[in-house]
């Protein structure tokens, strides 16, 4: 079914026509209501059983899995609204795909391509903005900003960026790799919107600031870690410093990315140099303590192919190569009224596929 069977059964919080909002899980293209299960299912956002810990988070899941067999009333997805799952407390962008960091080097700084040189030492990362992440389909409005001297306005160069989230829900600070799944509670899917216009213009030296602060995506759906098939993490030369060994797992997700429903790309998430166990270490590594609802986003996704970028910055170069759309429009960057959809699928642990849903988001002027 669908890729939302009992194998999957990602945490959402959703209110139906005349209600509260409520715990529930997504099953095919139904919600199940949980709150009558009580305990932190009760409450109105994730973060009181993101909190509990691992133990808790597979007993619910095991009680989930019974009521969902024994036949709840099914509450059809398109009755119901979908709030963001869990209140964000901060948000961590880190910049982990090989060839997206190669790539946008040679777009953005042709004088100097290539990795910078402590790239394959630490996860390089940056602090976002929390209060502006948002749930899939609320709409984004085009940032404004400077974009050269003495020139402020709307940006002509708004993109997208393709990525996985991982959400904390336990506290911790020098979080062993090890640990990583003691610590993360799931995984959803992200759109780090971006202005290159701004960006290009105010990143040096210290990274990117107002082009990315306006507006970040995440699916309604959050996928339980332990729902997941690992794979090997990507082989890292050179060997990492103890902190960040052992690498942790790898994960097989493969994400879809669809402009105006022309599906543009296939971003595979399991060619990441850092694993999320790594991007989780390195960021507690300096004693800096994680809460629940922290959320952190492994990086653009992107592939070695172009129709495997992560980001329109890279599937049109800049721009310079437009892409065709199915209605036979030209893309460089996003005008208004564009919609996109990122999408996902993964294995399970139970070894079936299984969807992570999808994060969508129409521009608005
Ligand atoms: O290489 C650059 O100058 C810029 C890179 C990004 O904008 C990417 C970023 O936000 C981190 C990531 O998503 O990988
Ligand atoms: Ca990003
Ligand atoms: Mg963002």
């Amino acid at each position: 079914m669908s890729g939302f069977g009992l194998d999957n059964l990602p945490y959402g919080v959703f209110s139906p026509p005349a209600g509260e909002r409520r715990i529930g899980v997504r099953l095919g293209t139904d919600v199940v209501d949980l709150s009558s299960l009580g305990g932190h299912l009760a409450a109105t956002s994730l973060n009181p059983l993101m909190a509990a810990g691992r133990r808790e988070w597979q007993a619910a899941r095991e009680a989930v899995v019974a009521y969902v067999t024994a036949g709840p009333p099914l509450i059809p997805l398109r009755d119901v609204t979908l709030h963001l799952p869990f209140e964000v407390a901060d948000y961590t962008d880190f910049y982990s795909s090989e060839q997206h960091a190669l790539t946008v080097s040679k777009i953005l700084r042709p004088e100097s391509p290539g990795l910078s040189p402590q790239w394959k030492h630490l996860p390089i990362g940056y602090h976002g903005r929390s209060a502006t992440v948002v749930v899939s389909g609320t709409p984004i409005q085009r940032p404004s900003g400077q974009t050269a001297a003495g020139v402020f306005g709307p940006s002509q160069r708004l993109d997208v960026e393709a990525e996985v989230g991982f959400v904390v829900g336990v506290p911790g600070r020098r979080i062993a790799t090890a640990d990583f799944a003691e610590h993360v509670f799931g995984v959803t899917l992200v759109n780090d919107w971006s202005a290159r216009d701004l960006q290009a213009w105010e990143y040096r030296p210290l990274g990117p600031f107002l082009a990315k602060s306006f507006a970040t995506s995440v699916s309604p759906w959050i996928v339980p870690l332990d729902a997941l098939a690992t794979v090997p993490a990507v082989a890292q030369d050179p060997e990492p410093l103890g902190y960040l060994r052992p690498p942790g797992p790898g994960y097989d997700l493969r994400l879809t990315v669809e402009w105006n429903d022309t599906l543009v790309s296939r971003p595979p998430f399991a060619s990441m140099y850092w694993t999320a166990a790594q991007q989780l270490a390195h960021l507690t590594s300096n004693g800096a303590s994680v809460r629940t609802g922290d959320l952190y986003a492994s990086g653009t996704v992107s592939g070695p192919d172009r129709d495997q970028a992560g980001s329109f910055l890279e599937l049109t170069w800049n721009g310079a190569e437009p892409v065709k759309l199915a209605d036979g429009s030209l893309r460089g960057f996003l005008a208004d009224g564009d919609r996109v959809r990122i999408g996902g699928t993964a294995r399970s642990a139970a070894g079936t596929e299984i969807s992570l849903g999808s994060v969508s988001g129409t521009v608005v002027p």
